[in-house]
């Protein structure tokens, strides 16, 4: 496939609510074979990142921002990085045709297209292609209540994929796209199961119209940006070396699912488990919870659990006991 070449380098802001496919997206378009060379800027809201072990191994340029939301706390890294990206490439050092950002679910896509207009050597080497928005078609109603994220990146998309149409009857859907519509006319909307678009579709598109963005919110361009978080939803990340038992951890987690679905927005992680030789990919958003084998541990790596929680009212002391009690004897 071929895409449109422009003189400034073209981003693509890739958005949605917390664990409606946008990793699995950016897999997609590490994999499938095209004559661009992507900078991947990957942000993550927990202190520990796991989307940089669940991102395919690919040759392009992977850089992480973990630890804060890249529409507030690390806007000025990414400022940074991409500043660094153009030095690098003027020095020979990397070489890229366009970048991609995988904000994160919690991200307003707001202020961080907005970086590329405010910031003068960023907006004279980057234009925005598009702000491309994954949407969880089964969860997503139950996020626009009380998280107004969900609907900014709805409402400022270019595009809209409207994911996960396998967990969805036709009535949902319809009734999703419907509501989703109504927020924002403009935007093209394509359906999708795991993210299987055609790239053509969301890359190299040139929707991104600022004076269209200025209708939206006429202070799209002003420098102060006022983005508050919902102070309800926090992350908490374990880390542990000791082997976990797995019949532990699966009637921790029948346990979590039962108690606190509800509240549990996002958690992810990757599992060392006693006596099993993969890596266990632990992945789950609400009531959907999967663990599934990944690739063997290599000999010269530190065999370590790690996983996020984020959801609300979570409770720190409670999550880390049944964490510990998870450790095999
Ligand atoms: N059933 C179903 N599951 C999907 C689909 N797309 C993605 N998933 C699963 O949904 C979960 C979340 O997908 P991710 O791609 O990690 O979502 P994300 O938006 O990157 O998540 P965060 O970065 O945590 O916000 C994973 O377990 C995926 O395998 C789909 O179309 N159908």
């Amino acid at each position: 496939m071929t895409f449109i070449k422009t003189k400034k380098i073209p981003v693509t802001i890739l958005t949605g609510y917390l664990g409606a496919g946008k990793t699995t997206l950016l897999n997609r378009i590490l994999t499938e074979k095209h004559d661009q060379k992507i900078a991947v800027i990957v942000n993550e809201y927990g202190e520990i990142g796991i989307d940089n072990q669940i991102v395919v191994n690919s040759d392009e340029q992977i850089l992480e921002m973990n630890n804060g939301c890249i529409c507030c706390t690390v806007r000025g890294d990414l400022i940074r990085i991409l500043r660094t990206l153009i030095f690098s490439m003027e020095q020979g050092e990397v070489n890229f045709d366009r970048v991609l950002i995988e904000t994160t679910g919690l991200a307003d896509p707001a202020p961080v297209a907005q970086t590329f207009f405010m910031d003068e050597l960023l907006s004279e080497e980057f234009e925005v292609d598009s702000i491309v928005t994954v949407v969880d078609s089964k969860h997503i109603t139950k996020h626009f209540d009380g998280h107004d994220e969900a609907q900014e990146q709805i409402a400022f998309a270019d595009t809209i994929i409207l994911n996960k149409t396998d967990l969805v009857g036709d009535e949902q859907l319809h009734t999703v796209e419907q509501r989703i519509t109504n927020m924002n006319p403009a935007a093209k909307r394509i359906h999708s199961q795991n993210c299987n678009v055609d790239l053509n579709e969301i890359l190299g598109i040139h929707t991104f119209d600022v004076n269209h963005k200025l209708e939206i919110d006429p202070h799209f361009l002003d420098d102060h940006h006022h983005h508050h978080h919902d102070d309800k939803v926090s992350s908490i990340a374990f880390r542990e070396e000791k082997p976990l038992e797995l019949d532990k951890v699966n009637r921790w987690m029948s346990y979590l699912i039962q108690e606190k679905g509800e509240d549990l927005l996002r958690y992810k992680g990757i599992l060392h488990i006693k006596g099993i030789e993969h890596r266990l990919l632990f992945q789950g958003l609400h009531m959907l919870f999967s663990g599934v084998p990944d690739r063997k541990w290599k000999q010269d790596e530190i065999r370590v659990s790690e996983l996020v929680f984020i959801g609300k009212n979570l409770n720190k002391k409670e999550l880390e006991e049944q964490f510990k009690n998870c450790i095999a004897k």
